[in-house]
């Protein structure tokens, strides 16, 4: 019989003809590496779908938004609104540019020629395992780059502290599948070419150490036709788009929305670790709209509230069922049962 998903109960239960939940249904799967004590219990007892649906609904892991868009775009500016508009939350932002290969003298010798906007000019390796660290909530020591000799600063890094929140920025942080697939939310920051032309010139004369014929050289020769090869490509992969980057501040106030959503479950899960914060599916939102609507009759009320509680006792006796289940397989372990 195949597996039934958590989901997939929760979405039963609160559909048309829920008559209580069938936990016969449910079996149990082998067990996968704790790694927190109430994580412990939940991965014995959850399927792999399960356990994924159950994570998703109670994240232990900091919340990673993935920020791209091409050169000037206004991806830095994004990212520091956000920052700015999450100030109750531990937010830290990583650059993709951090993680530049510093130029050998050979490279440096011909830097007109070096393609800093191909994917190989990134150490994506050491970016993977850094983020893998900060996802883990660890701490990690971060490079610093300098734009101006194309080199990263030997003696020094910066420390960045493990947060709720990470977000990493770059052109082609969507490029790599294995970087794209450890974030939570994608944003692409869509800004049109030649204001991005004009935003590049201005900052890489003023704060690159550039004159405007070489940017000008290097955005024909190698930002554009990467942009059109890399980073547009990417594009696909974007949860959100956002027209006009910093200006466009509905967007912005959307997604910092969202993320606070998220960190709500986050923050609650933390608090108390052993809540289960039961998924929400539409028809679960639509039944407390419901039961909020002052004009609802007393017996639509009374119908719609008494499914909500049967999801809430189901729930808890499925996860009360399980614990007891797995409370004597240690006892018998233990050899306390026969
Ligand atoms: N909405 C905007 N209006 C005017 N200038 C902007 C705007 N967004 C960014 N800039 C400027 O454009 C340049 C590039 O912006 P930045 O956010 O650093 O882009 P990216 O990180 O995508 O390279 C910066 O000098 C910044 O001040
Ligand atoms: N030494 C370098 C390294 C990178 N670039 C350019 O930077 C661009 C990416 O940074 P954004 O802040 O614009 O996203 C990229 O297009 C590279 O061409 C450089 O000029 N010199």
């Amino acid at each position: 019989m195949p597996e039934k998903s958590m989901d997939e109960v929760m979405e039963a239960a609160a559909g048309a003809h829920f008559s209580g939940l069938r936990l016969d249904s449910l079996r149990l799967s082998s067990p996968s590496t704790p790694s927190s004590p109430s994580s412990a219990r939940a991965s014995q007892v959850l399927s792999p779908e399960s356990a994924s649906s159950a994570a998703a609904a109670a994240p232990r892991q900091p919340f990673l938004i993935g920020v791209s868009g091409g050169t000037a775009s206004g991806k830095t500016t994004v990212c520091d609104m956000i920052i700015q508009q999450l100030h109750d939350h531990r937010v830290v932002l990583v650059n993709q540019d951090s993680f530049y290969r510093g130029l050998t003298a050979e490279e440096s010798k011909h830097v007109q020629d070096y393609n800093f906007d191909h994917p190989d000019a990134f150490d994506t390796e050491q970016l993977l395992e850094c983020m893998g660290k900060l996802k883990s909530g660890h701490s990690v020591n971060v490079p610093i780059y300098d734009f101006k000799n194309h080199r990263r600063c030997s003696e020094s890094f910066r420390k960045v502290n493990a947060s709720d929140v990470i977000i990493l920025e770059g052109i082609l942080v969507f490029h790599d599948p294995q970087v794209r697939n450890l974030m939570d939310m994608k944003i692409f920051v869509d800004t049109d070419a030649d204001i991005r032309l004009a935003r590049r010139i201005r900052r890489d004369t003023v704060e690159r150490g550039r004159d405007v014929s070489s940017v000008l050289e290097q955005y024909g020769r190698f930002v554009k036709p990467a942009f059109d090869d890399f980073v547009l490509p990417s594009k696909k992969y974007a949860d959100v788009i956002i027209p006009r980057g910093g200006d466009n501040h509905v967007a912005i106030d959307l997604i910092v929305q969202h993320i606070r959503t998220k960190l709500g479950l986050h923050d609650l899960c933390k608090i108390y670790t052993n809540v289960y914060v039961i998924q929400s599916t539409f028809q679960i939102r639509g039944m407390h709209t419901l039961i909020r609507d002052r004009d609802i009759t007393t017996p639509d009320f009374v119908f719609y509230s008494d499914r909500l509680i049967r999801l809430v006792i189901s729930t808890s006796i499925f996860f009360s069922n399980l614990w007891i289940q797995i409370d004597t397989i240690t006892a018998m372990k233990l050899g306390l049962l026969s």
